[in-house]
């Protein structure tokens, strides 16, 4: 059940709690733990799924923000861009970011239930099979290797029609797909740039060849976009895997409440490993925290930002940092909020000899509303799709001067460098507003292999304070290199035959920005990110001095603390992430259930 304050609590034990998001926590309500807490987001809400599905378990998830059901922004996939910066957004914003000319940047992350995958854009990419293996090479944990990951990725999702049921055939692979709960699909809502770039890619071939289905695991190629979308509505961890679950017995859904401490409760077995089995809960600063107890494990699932926060609050982190802001020190962990990486991405814009881009939808509030109502009443049209029907992996071109100065940090010859998204009207993911007239084309591109690293850190005690990130987007000269590739690669993308008389000329500053400088000064201009965050917990080796979490995502050093979110990816994924979480929070479950007996 759903319970809107700690005051509803009518027990404050439980088998696990799940902190955050009850997004992929919904795999834990499968298992129906008496005796866990965890944190519900998209992974929390899986876990949360999962666990109770065993009504002897006892779980309590734990979301700050709000329900989501009946927040139709939530389920329109059009409307998902309009979700940041909102109520249901944590509206964090980096540190001024000198890649990108000082530029402070809004991050969004959800602050509701199902988490980033209630607000995000939807798109559904599993990741390369060498990005699943490199993470079994670096964690040397054979679990994490492609092979052993497949029976996630079918347990997560499954392949559903498009929502105006067109004739997929070559456009995408359904004996690759599987039978979990999140929908994933095609594009509802053909645009006329769908044939433009699939016969692009079919003519130049080379670094754009066709790939049918980029999830079979090979990442690289121009591709139909799929997305997690059924029926012509958003499937969420929330919808797919919590609200399903949420009318257990076993299952206490506690939400507008933050976790604000990981509670000490004693040392493992009395010798000095720190033992962590209770955590306070509060709605605001002036409130007085309460205590709630989970007798198997606290399920840490709080995202990118929320997981360090609630570390380094707790007393887990860099031994200095935590000394200098006056927290007592329980366990050394330099990596904690370290590594923060994202992919930085740039939109590029076109005008194009058209009328039927969707521009005009958002200049005339008139021709929104009707559109609106059309997807209410049918799940049809424009807004069964987030923006954008076809993406391209693409790598760095073999001989790029780069490599002269880098090693290829792609995670093999699996996974692109670059990535494009095909969108068909003005997309403002940048600085740059919508013009007042004229239809458009954007190119969202982006690095996938970003070397910039940065950080999330606190410089306050007060756990309703946002910390300070820094993605440090494009301060290596390999993502500088590269993201004017893209940029580069896009130019003559659009170019070729099957664009003549449709593209026109490119707009804003891009138009004159002809030399490498100029694209890189264009970019720091007007560059954005994809909310891909992740790396913050790294998981490791058990035996390693670096990394947070080991191979089975328990916390280094301690006892009673998993983590399980985007935080603790090893390395930044070449593609759209929540897939990739929604997979280790399936594997999770069953670690957690097997360690049990469950
Ligand atoms: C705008 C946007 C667009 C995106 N687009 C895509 C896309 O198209 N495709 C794709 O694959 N990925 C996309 N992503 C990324 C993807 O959605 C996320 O990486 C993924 O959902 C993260 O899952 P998570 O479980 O790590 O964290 P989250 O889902 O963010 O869950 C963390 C949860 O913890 C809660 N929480 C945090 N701190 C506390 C606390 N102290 N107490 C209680 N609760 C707390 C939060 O409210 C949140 O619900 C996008 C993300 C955003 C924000």
């Amino acid at each position: 059940k759903i319970l809107s304050s700690p005051a509803e609590l009518v027990q404050t034990e439980y088998d696990f709690i799940v902190i955050g998001g009850v997004g992929n926590t919904a795999i834990l309500l499968r298992f129906s733990l008496t005796d866990l807490a965890w944190i519900a987001g998209t992974a929390g809400s899986v876990l949360s799924a999962r666990l109770s599905e065993n009504p002897d378990v006892k779980v309590l998830a734990v979301e700050a923000g709000a329900s989501n059901e009946g927040i139709v922004e939530t389920m329109a996939p059009f409307l998902g861009v309009s979700l940041s910066n909102t109520l249901l957004d944590w509206n964090y914003t980096t540190v001024p970011q000198e890649g990108y000319n000082n530029r402070t940047l809004s991050l969004t992350r959800g602050y509701v239930l199902g988490g980033s995958s209630t607000v995000n854009l939807l798109t559904w990419n599993r990741g390369a099979d060498d990005l699943w293996d490199s993470w079994a090479r670096i964690t040397d944990e054979p679990g994490w290797s492609r092979e052993a990951m497949e029976k996630y990725w079918l347990k997560s999702s499954r392949l559903v029609s498009p929502a105006d049921r067109h004739d997929t055939t070559n456009q995408e692979e359904p004996s690759i797909h599987g039978n979990g709960p999140v929908q994933v699909s095609v594009g509802g809502f053909p645009t006329e740039l769908d044939g433009r770039v699939l016969d692009t890619s079919k003519m130049l071939g080379g670094r754009f060849p066709y790939t049918v289905d980029l999830n079979a695991g090979h990442f690289v190629g121009v591709s139909y976009m799929q997305s997690s979308v059924g029926g012509g509505q958003r499937s969420s961890a929330a919808t797919a895997y919590l609200n399903p679950s949420q009318e257990r017995g076993n299952l206490d859904i506690l939400i507008n409440t933050h976790v604000t401490k990981l509670v000490q409760t004693g040392s493992w077995r009395g010798w000095g490993k720190p033992e962590f089995r209770v955590i306070q809960v509060a709605q605001s600063s002036e409130d007085a925290p309460i205590q709630v107890t989970a007798r198997k494990e606290i399920l840490l699932c709080a995202g990118v930002i929320g997981t360090p926060q609630l570390l380094l609050l707790s007393g887990i982190g860099p031994w200095q940092d935590l000394k200098s802001l006056g927290i007592s020190p329980i366990l050394a962990l330099s990596d904690v909020g370290q590594h923060l990486t994202d992919h930085p991405a740039i939109p590029i814009y076109y005008a194009v000899n058209s009328n039927s881009t969707f521009d005009r939808y958002l200049r005339n509030d008139t021709l929104f509303a009707e559109e609106l109502g059309h997807w209410e009443q049918t799940h049809q049209g424009l807004f069964v799709d987030s923006p954008g029907n076809t993406q391209a992996f693409i790598r760095l071109p073999n001989n790029a001067s780069i490599y002269e100065s880098f090693e290829d940090p792609s995670s093999g010859p699996g996974a692109g460098h670059l990535e494009m998204i095909f969108i068909d009207g003005f997309a403002q993911f940048g600085s740059l507003p919508q013009p007042e007239t004229g239809n458009f084309l954007t190119v969202l591109a982006g690095v996938v292999t970003p070397l910039s690293e940065g950080y999330v850190t606190i410089n306050s005690t007060n756990p309703f304070d946002h910390p300070l990130i820094d993605p440090a987007f494009l301060t290596s000269p390999f993502d500088q290199y590269a993201i004017v590739q893209a940029i580069k690669d896009i130019q003559e993308f659009l170019a070729s035959s099957p664009w003549n008389g449709f593209v026109l000329d490119a707009y804003g500053d891009l138009l004159n920005a002809t030399t490498d400088d100029a694209k890189l000064e264009y970019v720091r201009a007007y560059g954005s990110n994809i909310n891909h965050l992740a790396g913050t917990a790294r998981m490791s080796p058990r035996t390693a001095k670096w990394g947070v979490v080991d191979q089975e995502l328990l916390l280094k050093g301690a006892e009673g603390i998993r983590i399980i979110d985007a935080s603790v990816f090893p390395s930044i994924p070449e593609c759209h992430i929540q897939a990739p979480v929604y997979m280790i929070a399936e594997r999770a479950a069953d670690l957690i259930k097997d360690r049990y007996h469950l």
